[in-house]
């Protein structure tokens, strides 16, 4: 098992790009995190996985800021920024894809795209509105549509689009899959491809544990608010009981 993914402040795991060391989140009086430790090397593609209830969403908003951690640090670049706001984080270099796609219903797709547009942390600009069209051609004929005339898969290209154009080094994808139509859903995973590898690290949280552990190297497993297994992608399509365990499946 790969133990890499979660160690204790000062160790490699703490110099990656972004890492949470113990953290413990709460919704009101229910503690939804109890001490998850993972850390989000350079370049790599990480999935999250977990039935329903198991505090991704969580994980990943505290990450982002969202949620304040009542206990526990996130560092960047091994730095403690713990209780920095959204804006910061997307400052920070992270691309957040939120489940439920939050495309602003009343710009057009050319606005919604638009509106994200910065350069990255390092001042690169590999992702303008052009290439953002070019990967989702299908975008390009719905421009002047508002966000509330598209359907649940232009939405969602909408939102990895406008994520993408913020220039990330890590893209967050939280359910990217989810009621889409199948061939939609196939769209997607190249575009997923894609992203990883022109270098952009990945998490990425989504029901078909199979497409999971094609598209990263590693996998982390929730449960009840822990993290009960991490392993490399690979090792875990060799050997899938573990996870059918903790999957259900
Ligand atoms: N805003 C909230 N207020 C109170 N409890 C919440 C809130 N959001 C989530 N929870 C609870 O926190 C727990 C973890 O939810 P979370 O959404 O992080 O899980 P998840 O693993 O992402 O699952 P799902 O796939 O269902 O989104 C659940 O018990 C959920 O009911």
């Amino acid at each position: 098992m790969l133990e890499t993914l979660a160690e204790k402040p000062g160790t490699a795991a703490a110099q990656a790009m972004f890492s949470l060391q113990q953290i413990h989140t709460y919704y009101g009086d229910s503690h939804i995190l109890h001490g998850v430790s993972l850390a989000l090397p350079q370049g790599q593609a990480v999935g999250l996985l977990g039935r329903n209830g198991m505090g991704k969403t969580t994980l990943i908003r505290t990450l982002m800021g969202y949620v304040p951690a009542r206990e526990g640090q996130v560092f960047a670049d091994g730095k403690n920024i713990t209780g920095a706001a959204p804006e910061k984080m997307a400052r920070l270099g992270i691309g957040y894809v939120p489940e439920g796609r939050g495309v602003f219903p009343n710009l057009s797709v050319k606005e919604n795209l638009l509106m994200s547009a910065r350069a990255g942390l390092d001042g690169q600009k590999n992702w303008s509105y052009e290439r953002v069209l070019e990967t989702f051609p299908r975008l390009k004929e719905r421009l002047a549509n508002g966000g509330n005339q598209l359907s649940g898969g232009e939405q969602q290209m909408v939102s990895i689009g406008r994520a993408l154009m913020t220039n990330p080094r890590l893209l967050i994808l939280d359910e990217a899959t989810e009621g889409l139509a199948p061939l939609v859903v196939a769209e997607i995973w190249r575009v997923i491809a894609q992203i990883r590898q022109t270098g952009i690290s990945t998490l990425i949280v989504d029901r078909d544990y199979k497409k999971v552990l094609a598209h990263t190297d590693h996998v982390v497993v929730m449960e009840k608010g822990r993290l009960a297994l991490q392993a490399e992608s690979a090792q875990l399509q060799a050997q899938p009981e573990q996870l059918s365990a903790l999957l259900g499946v």
